[in-house]
């Protein structure tokens, strides 16, 4: 809880202090009562991580990285590749910590490479990541200069794997906090909110794009990626029970279909800046994960389909203005 503690400090001098008037009844309310049966065990393994004594040279422009290969005995970064991997499934990455890389199923750098020439500059921003996963684009967003990075996400998994990822980077300015973006207030504080892989999850997207929108400041901007498929500003399409092997997904919006929504909510200045069929070296198994990966999930017959037959996974970035 601590962390939160100084979290609450950090907002109640910046424009997020509105946020005190609900976020800790929240947050010890999760604390109190929806804690994950691996929660304490997670936490030892975090305490036990080892520690660098000097200050480590930190890379999040074109990477995640911090410190060097040498910054540890060989025992010590044993224990530490040891310890990382009693978090695994590591989805989103990848990480470089001392020298430990951990190649996780996700390259996320490829979709952050996709948008970062379209977004505005992030320099001295205030930013929001809704569901953030273990927080990789929250670094990337701060290493493009953004001034204070909240990321949201209530998988406790991946909560552990910001923390252990902070542990060794320990920048007070990015933040993660266990909350669906259900649990968010119209804050009206963002100047960017991002919102990626997470629309299709939802079961009522346009009332997620309102809860978006309650984010921003007037003028700002949203960076919204999700799955799309084929078709006119009327097509959409909802799976059955199961959409490459995932259960919990429900709108798939052709691209004009997404503006449309997107303008339909009153936001203005909507364009769809990327298209992208994610391919095979982008989400892979890797030693991080051992679970099945998209090879596993689309039809072993005809990569364009998935393994229900449904159009292969296509992924495309909006952007959008309050
Ligand atoms: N109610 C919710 N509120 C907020 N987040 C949620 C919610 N429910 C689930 N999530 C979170 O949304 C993330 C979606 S993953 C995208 C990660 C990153 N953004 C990426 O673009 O790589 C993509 C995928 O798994 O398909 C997961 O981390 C969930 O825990």
């Amino acid at each position: 809880m601590t962390r939160f503690n100084t979290f609450y400090q950090q907002i109640a001098t910046n424009r997020l202090s509105h946020w005190l008037t609900s976020l800790p009844a929240q947050l010890s309310d999760w604390h109190n009562n929806n804690l994950h049966g691996e929660y304490q065990h997670w936490q030892k393994t975090l305490d036990a991580l080892p520690t660098t004594k000097n200050g480590a040279t930190v890379d999040l422009q074109s990477t995640v990285k911090v410190g060097e290969l040498g910054d540890f005995t060989e025992g010590e970064f044993k224990r530490l590749e040891n310890l990382m991997k009693k978090f695994k499934p590591w989805r989103k990455g990848p990480y470089h910590i001392h020298g430990l890389h951990i190649d996780t199923e996700w390259r996320s750098d490829f979709k952050w490479d996709r948008l970062a020439p379209h977004i505005a500059d992030l320099t001295g921003k205030y930013v929001l990541d809704i569901g953030c996963g273990s927080g990789y684009h929250l670094w990337r967003m701060r290493g493009a200069g953004a001034e204070f990075v909240v990321g949201v996400d209530p998988t406790q998994l991946f909560l552990m794997q910001f923390n252990a990822v902070q542990h060794f980077i320990n920048d007070p300015q990015v933040n993660l906090l266990p909350l669906g973006v259900e649990q968010l207030p119209e804050l009206a504080a963002f100047d960017t909110v991002f919102a990626m892989g997470v629309l299709y999850h939802r079961r009522s997207p346009i009332d997620f794009l309102y809860q978006l929108k309650a984010q921003l400041v007037k003028g700002g901007e949203l960076v919204l990626e999700t799955l799309i498929v084929d078709g006119d500003e009327n097509t959409v399409l909802v799976p059955g029970e199961r959409y490459a092997k995932m259960r919990n997904v429900w709108f798939l919006p052709s691209g004009k279909a997404m503006c449309a929504w997107l303008e339909r909510c009153g936001f203005s200045n909507v364009r769809m800046v990327n298209i992208d069929v994610t391919a095979l070296d982008e989400q892979r198994k890797t030693s991080w994960i051992d679970t099945e990966s998209l090879q596993d999930f689309l039809d072993p017959n005809d990569n364009t389909k998935t393994i229900e037959g449904y159009p292969a996974p296509k992924r495309a970035i909006f952007i959008a203005n309050k």
